[in-house]
């Protein structure tokens, strides 16, 4: 499709879904499950998971009374937008403003500069008729830093943009289809007015005076969205990570290459130890991260419970949990992607392999929400503060419980002995905390050689970031971990999950050996012990290989993909997609005539002569 018939047919599904979701009715999860099968990033997700989103949890009581029952019913379409085309990680730099005229009663929203434009917000660009805006709150000339605002953009009568309003589309993205069915927009304001009431005021408030009034809760609320967005982000990159694990699975399973005897078949590409070695980790994470995903969910809604009570004491938890995670999972995902796309050699590089899609879609999720190397800064930060808080009397708590034991943690020696010991939990968890802890304690060491605590952040910026992978890891580990000692249904197939779930653990010593010794974490002697163990897991996850990906149950339409077909009928369907291609319309290509002919014809003059 051309980008406009992409974005046109987005449109019909999106239209549809909705009527569906009405009609049926569809209940929240069903809705996401529509999502789900839709495939495609649309305005719909914009809407659902941050407009409304940042109303609830920004707006006071009349403000969504009086905006929810509109979008809910989609009376009006609605977007985030936050990012600018000079800022997007630096959110505080924000320069739009929105300042406040008490004459009038009303916030008039300017970009000064063009840098100030907003750029980047999904829906934006063609779709939506409010957005949530952040600006820079200005009373009385004094700058009150970035806030959050509802702001319509088009005439509801004929969607055109309301006087002030300079709207369009950032153009086209990375890849053929991928994103390109989001119209990521720009916009600019030419001091367009809007009341004073259509501030988002549950954090602070402006009143008719043009007083400001900040409140007591804490102003990182303001950033709440992005926090549930994030959250739901880690189980989409489980959901990302089993789709490419299992094209590349199935695929592995059907071709053969070398190792005929005496005229039999030939090996099946699953069957090498360097196949299982790239591809069984990524299937370990791809259950791993919908495990954490799991527990996420669960934080977080522990978490809203909290904040809905007044109680803020878990936030910066929550906050580094979503970010760290995000991050973490989203890159690996990529990278998996990517490695899966190799692991089916050439024929992986087909569009209708489904990998390239799929990768060009899904990695732009290493940026929105966060840039993950921004957002590991984050957990970076909460780790030094929870180190320099060891001994003040105040005991760590939640995912970072184990620092309370860095006594302990920071000398205690692994007793790995012999290769089956790295399929004791308690073992694997001592040395993902070790590492973590000691990764994170020598930066806190080296920080406190600077005078200067924030040179010496951003002097440090490389460790820290090793450091809060270190500890995000331990975590996806730690919760596999919980997740197995937990009921599990299914004959044999805690088993299965156990295999998995040192894998997971064991090749991630494996990559990172660097950190495991450096840290004395491990000996050399236990890693090749650990590398011995992980060897032994991938002979018992071979035959269930296939079964494991089955599991993830989708449909060969959901994986749209020749080389992963569940009955593995892949050569006589990479024929049926190749005679499909336009070029092959004719036998002979259009440009022959003009382009080929003449070259060749007088090559033969020249050869002649
Ligand atoms: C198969 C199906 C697929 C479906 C796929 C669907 C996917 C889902 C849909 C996704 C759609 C995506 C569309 C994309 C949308 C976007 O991208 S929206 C824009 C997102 N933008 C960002 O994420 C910007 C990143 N930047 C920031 O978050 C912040 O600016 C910052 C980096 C965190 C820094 O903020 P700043 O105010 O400067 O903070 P600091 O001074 O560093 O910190 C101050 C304290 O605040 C704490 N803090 C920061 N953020 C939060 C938070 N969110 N919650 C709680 N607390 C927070 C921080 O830790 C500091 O704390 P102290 O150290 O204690 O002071
Ligand atoms: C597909 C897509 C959809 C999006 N949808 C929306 C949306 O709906 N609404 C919206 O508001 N925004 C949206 N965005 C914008 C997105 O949130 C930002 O692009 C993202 O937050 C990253 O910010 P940036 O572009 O400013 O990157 P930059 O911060 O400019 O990053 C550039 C480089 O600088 C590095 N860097 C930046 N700061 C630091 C630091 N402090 N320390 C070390 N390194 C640093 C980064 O790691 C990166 O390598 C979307 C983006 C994409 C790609």
């Amino acid at each position: 499709m051309t980008r406009k018939e992409l974005f046109k047919n987005t449109l019909r599904k999106s239209v549809h879904a909705w009527k569906l979701i009405n009609e049926l009715p569809l209940s929240d999860d069903e809705s996401l499950m529509l999502r789900h099968f839709m495939d495609q990033p649309g305005f719909l997700d914009l809407h659902w998971r941050m407009f409304v989103p940042a109303i609830k949890g920004q707006g006071t009581e009349e403000q969504k009374q009086k905006w929810l029952p509109l979008a809910n019913k989609m009376q009006i379409i609605g977007c985030y937008a936050q990012t600018e085309l000079g800022h997007g990680s630096n959110v505080q730099g924000l320069e739009t403003t929105a300042t406040f005229d008490p004459q009038t009663d009303q916030f008039i929203l300017h970009s000064p500069t063009q840098t100030s434009s907003k750029w980047w917000p999904g829906g934006l660009g063609k779709v939506s008729t409010h957005a949530v805006i952040y600006a820079r709150l200005i009373t009385d000339g004094k700058d009150h830093g970035v806030h959050g605002f509802i702001v319509q953009l088009r005439n509801m009568d004929d969607h055109s943009p309301l006087p002030g309003i300079t709207i369009g589309d950032i153009g086209v993205k990375f890849g053929n289809g991928a994103y390109n069915s989001m119209d990521n927009g720009f916009l600019m304001f030419d001091k367009f007015c809007i009341p004073r009431d259509q501030m988002l005021m549950r954090l602070s408030k402006v009143t008719r005076e043009g007083k400001y009034v900040p409140s007591d809760v804490p102003r990182q609320l303001m950033y709440g969205t992005m926090v549930s967005v994030r959250q739901t982000i880690v189980s989409n990159a489980s959901i990302a990570m089993a789709r490419a694990v299992c094209i590349a699975t199935r695929y592995s399973a059907v071709r053969r290459q070398f190792g005929s005897q005496n005229g039999g078949i030939e090996t099946q590409v699953i069957d090498y130890k360097t196949q299982q070695n790239r591809l069984f980790p990524l299937l370990a994470s791809a259950y791993a991260f919908r495990f954490v995903g799991e527990w996420l969910k669960w934080l977080y809604t522990d978490v809203t419970q909290r904040l809905e009570a007044s109680d803020f004491a878990t936030l910066p938890e929550a906050h580094a949990c979503t970010a760290g995670l995000k991050s973490m999972t989203t890159s690996a995902t990529s990278d998996g992607i990517e490695e899966c796309r190799k692991l089916c050699g050439g024929h992986g590089y087909l569009w209708c392999s489904g990998l390239p899609e799929l990768f060009a879609v899904y990695v732009p999720a290493c940026t929105y929400e966060g840039d993950n190397v921004v957002l590991q800064l984050q957990v970076a930060r909460f780790l030094m503060k929870t180190v320099s808080q060891l001994g003040s009397g105040k005991a760590p708590a939640g995912t970072t419980a184990y620092m309370g034991r860095a006594k302990h943690l920071l000398q205690c020696r692994s007793s790995i002995r012999k290769a089956e010991d790295w399929l004791n939990p308690a073992m694997v968890l001592e040395t993902f905390e070790a590492r973590a802890l000691r990764m994170a304690v020598s930066c806190a060491n080296n920080l406190s050689k600077f005078e200067n605590q924030e040179q010496g952040f951003s002097e440090l910026l490389a460790d820290l970031v090793e450091a809060a992978i270190a500890h995000c890891q331990l975590i996806v580990v730690s919760k596999f971990i919980v997740k197995l000692e937990g009921e599990i249904k299914g004959k044999g197939v805690k088993n299965q999950l156990k295999n998995l779930c040192y894998i997971y653990a064991l090749h991630l010593i494996h990559k990172h050996l660097g950190d495991f010794l450096s840290t004395n974490s491990i000996t050399s002697e236990q890693a090749s012990l650990a590398n011995h163990q992980l060897r032994s897991l991938y002979t018992q996850v071979r035959p269930n290989a296939v079964a494991l990906v089955d599991a993830f149950d989708y449909t060969d339409h959901y994986l749209g993909s020749v080389l992963g077909r569940y009955d593995g009928n892949v050569y006589p369907k990479l024929f049926e997609e190749a005679l499909k291609d336009p070029l092959n319309d004719t036998v002979v290509p259009d440009g022959y005539h003009e382009y080929i002919r003449p070259l060749i014809k007088q090559h033969l003059r020249s050869a002649r002569l």
